[in-house]
């Protein structure tokens, strides 16, 4: 028995084979060495041409260089870690602490309600003490509708969740189980259930189609007549209601069991107070929540993130609750995964290599951001508070206190909705020092790196059986705009004062302070990129080597370099899950993130600091019409209607297809050196030819594809012209 007791809650394995990793990247980086002296040491005269290009080329080679070697510390040691929740449960079963579960949504168009609420109840349905749950939906839009359909799931619930005990479901979100369970051995019951499921479902859809919830439920819950003096989204009282309540007689299952409580909270909202998107609702959640329920560990999801394992809380349990390394936790991240995502992953999706490799290796210096979704924290390290050696923790002495006992269900009501004013936070530290940080549109992000900078560790938990599963971005413009969002971020926490560059010095490892300046520094590395799109091409039309020719001793480290690197991430890519086709649709959305995302967020960035521009929070889509769907599934991509970065994307397409033409055709019908110019300009064909074979899809999309999702004329007029005269322009400088 006392070895039980002693034995860890969570073990940490290493991956082996690192040193070869090593050695590898030292050669590369003798490679890059190389290129650089090249660089230096052939740089045109005066007289000769290209001096410019030249120039311009060996920067963009020297950022590339050095911001490639950021990107090693966190790919050095990888540590994979494996909770034990047997031993949780048999010391601490019976003194588990309260958890309090946030689900964020913001606008029932494009997060349906249907959705919202599967999650609810794949959440409450975790394998844990009910009376000890607790799941809070803040909903940003203040919609009636999506109050409606919480309270349609607190009313199915009572059915669902014994239904997931007694045949022990999982996934527990039902509309992702009854898309996965095709044969089972209780037929009757589960016919029962998805008959429930579906009548509830259409009820809600139909009130959505409507835009009104019926008038017979309207008028039997007192909780809509909360809405009698709601004007606007942006303008209104809080709205909460506590759903389901262990004080309350009728909030029991069919079994007669206590169920999870559940609360609604639409936080007051007034046009002339920012209300700071995720982070201002998950900051007022922090506070109703300590009143209502006041768990010890906070979990927070996306509204379509739904649990697909109904053990992973108690996984997350065993790292905060390990005797001896537990009490340096302050948050366990689990990795954002998706379940639509298709074969080859069009969009890049999926993130794979950052979860598969990456973040296990940020785990080993000092562990992973907090990237928003899929994490557990514990409440009062998310309020502020700094590690010191006292915050050793004995979990048998741990209470769940914080109960408002004596008063009754409707004052708790009313006392809670006051912490979710809009004024509340007035001269508070709520934004700056307490809760999620306000002013950055990575909120998470920037909110773990201060608690990392307090002190606190952070534990990445990527179990096979992936904790939760959300919705993906299926349009190239979503998945451009969900990354101009993220690179934004990290651009302002970049240039903010707890920058990782300079604030972050002492307080973090200088391997991790590294890995988060890679992640920040993606808008700086899109103008080398842009650059070394369009240069070299303009060269090549115009005949003008910028590289050492196939004959040249210096051609070697720029082969090595390219073949090494790229023959590297594929293998990398392909240990992660991913197919070939694949890598090549993430090195063209690497591509497009670089040449247009990070562009735009570089110049909104800049308007902002001037004030041209107003911060916003662009909520990503979460459901498609049919024939978009159907596109994605067949991976066509999907570009849709006109925008200035899709015009930057097929430009730089078109450009390169001009030059790469132009070349071809002065080659064989002027020129008298026939073929020769393959030994002279090698490299220079090859980076044009494998540009335009990564746009064929851009090319398809211009001028051969008829359907919806193809690109639009306008955006096919503008971009031949601005390429052509681009080429024209380039061809007749002197
Ligand atoms: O004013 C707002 C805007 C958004 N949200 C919610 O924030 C979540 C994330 O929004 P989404 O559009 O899905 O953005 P993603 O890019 O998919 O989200 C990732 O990136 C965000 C930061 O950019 C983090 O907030 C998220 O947790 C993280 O999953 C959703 O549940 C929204 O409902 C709000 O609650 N209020
Ligand atoms: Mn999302």
């Amino acid at each position: 028995m006392a070895a039980v007791e002693h034995s860890p809650l969570f073990e940490t394995k290493r991956a082996k084979g690192r040193v070869f990793y090593k050695i590898f990247s030292l050669t590369l980086f003798v490679g890059i060495c190389f290129i650089w002296v090249f660089r230096v040491s052939h740089i045109p005269r005066e007289s000769e041409v290209g001096k410019w290009g030249w120039i311009g080329l060996s920067f963009a080679e020297l950022c590339f260089g050095l911001y490639w070697l950021l990107r090693h510390p966190f790919r050095w040691n990888l540590l994979f870690r494996e909770p034990f929740r047997q031993r949780l449960s048999q010391r601490y079963e019976k003194i588990l602490p309260k958890v309090d579960i946030f689900v964020c949504t913001a606008d029932p168009g494009i997060e349906p309600p249907v959705m919202v609420i599967n999650t609810v109840l794949s959440l409450m349905a975790y394998e844990y003490p009910p009376d000890k749950l607790s799941v809070y939906l803040s909903d940003d839009a203040g919609s009636d509708i999506t109050f409606y359909a919480l309270l349609e799931a607190s009313i199915f619930a009572k059915q669902w969740l014994p239904f997931c005990r007694k045949f022990k479901v999982d996934p527990t979100s039902p509309a992702a189980y009854f898309k996965t369970i095709h044969s089972s051995t209780h037929a009757k019951e589960l016919v029962t259930i998805k008959k429930l499921y579906q009548d509830m479902e259409s009820r809600i859809e139909n009130a959505a189609k409507m835009g009104r919830v019926p008038e017979e439920v309207h008028s039997k819950h007192k909780g809509f007549s909360q809405w009698d003096s709601y004007s606007s989204r942006r303008d209104h009282d809080t709205i909460l209601q506590i759903l389901l309540h262990e004080k309350d007689s009728s909030a029991k299952d069919v079994d007669g069991n206590v169920m999870p409580l559940l609360v609604y909270l639409a936080r007051e909202k007034r046009p002339q107070v920012a209300h700071n998107f995720k982070a201002g609702a998950m900051n007022s959640l922090i506070r109703v929540s300590s009143l209502i329920s006041n768990g010890e560990i906070i979990l927070n999801v996306d509204c379509d993130m739904y649990s697909n394992n109904s053990q992973s809380l108690r996984d997350a349990l065993c790292f905060f609750m390990d005797e001896d390394k537990g009490h340096e936790i302050a948050y366990v991240q689990t990795p954002q995964c998706f379940e639509n995502i298709t074969k080859n992953d069009l969009y890049g999706g999926a993130l794979r290599v950052s979860y598969e490799v990456e973040f296990h290796g940020l785990d080993s210096l000092g562990g992973p951001m907090y990237i928003g979704t899929g994490c557990f924290h514990r409440r009062e390290i998310l309020c502020g508070r700094k590690f010191s050696d006292q915050c050793k923790k004995d979990w048998n002495e741990y209470k769940n206190i914080g109960d408002m006992k004596e008063v009754s269900l409707h004052e708790l009501e009313e006392q809670s909705k006051a912490l979710a004013s809009c004024t509340f936070e007035k001269n508070t530290l709520w934004g700056k020092e307490m809760g999620l940080q306000y002013g950055c549109s990575v909120e998470d992000v920037v909110t773990g790196l201060s608690i990392q900078c307090r002190g606190w560790k952070s534990v990445f938990y990527n179990p096979q059986r992936k904790a939760f599963l959300g919705v993906a971005p299926t349009t190239l413009p979503q998945a451009l705009i969900q990354h101009k969002r993220w690179s934004e971020g990290g651009f302002q926490i970049l240039l903010s004062k707890h920058s990782p560059a300079w604030y972050a010095y002492g307080l973090i490892s200088p391997g991790l302070q590294m890995a988060y300046c890679y992640y920040h520094l993606w808008v700086f590395i899109c103008w080398p990129t842009v650059y070394y799109c369009i240069i070299p091409s303009l060269y090549l039309l115009k005949g003008i080597p910028l590289f050492p020719q196939m004959s040249s001793p210096w051609f070697i480290p720029f082969a090595y370099v390219i073949l090494g690197d790229c023959s590297y991430c594929l293998m990398e890519f392909l240990l992660s899950g991913g197919t070939i086709k694949g890598w090549w649709n993430e090195l063209r959305i690497w591509l497009y993130k670089r040449t247009s995302s990070y562009l735009f967020a570089f110049v909104d960035t800049i308007l902002k600091s001037f004030g041209f521009s107003e911060s916003t929070f662009v909520v990503s889509a979460k459901v498609a019409e049919e024939e978009v769907s159907q596109r994605y599934e067949k991976e066509i991509m999907e570009f849709g209607n006109s925008s200035p970065m899709l015009t930057v994307l097929a430009t730089v397409a078109l450009l390169n297809l001009f030059c790469l033409l132009g070349m071809f055709l002065k080659q064989v019908f002027i020129s008298e050196g026939g073929l020769r110019i393959f030994d002279a300009m090698a490299l220079q064909v090859l980076l044009s030819g494998v540009l335009v074979l990564i746009n064929v899809p851009v090319y398809q999309g211009l001028f051969l594809r008829k359907d919806e999702g193809r690109l639009p004329m306008s955006v096919a007029a503008k971009s031949t012209a601005l390429a052509l005269s681009a080429c024209a322009l380039f061809i007749s400088l002197s």
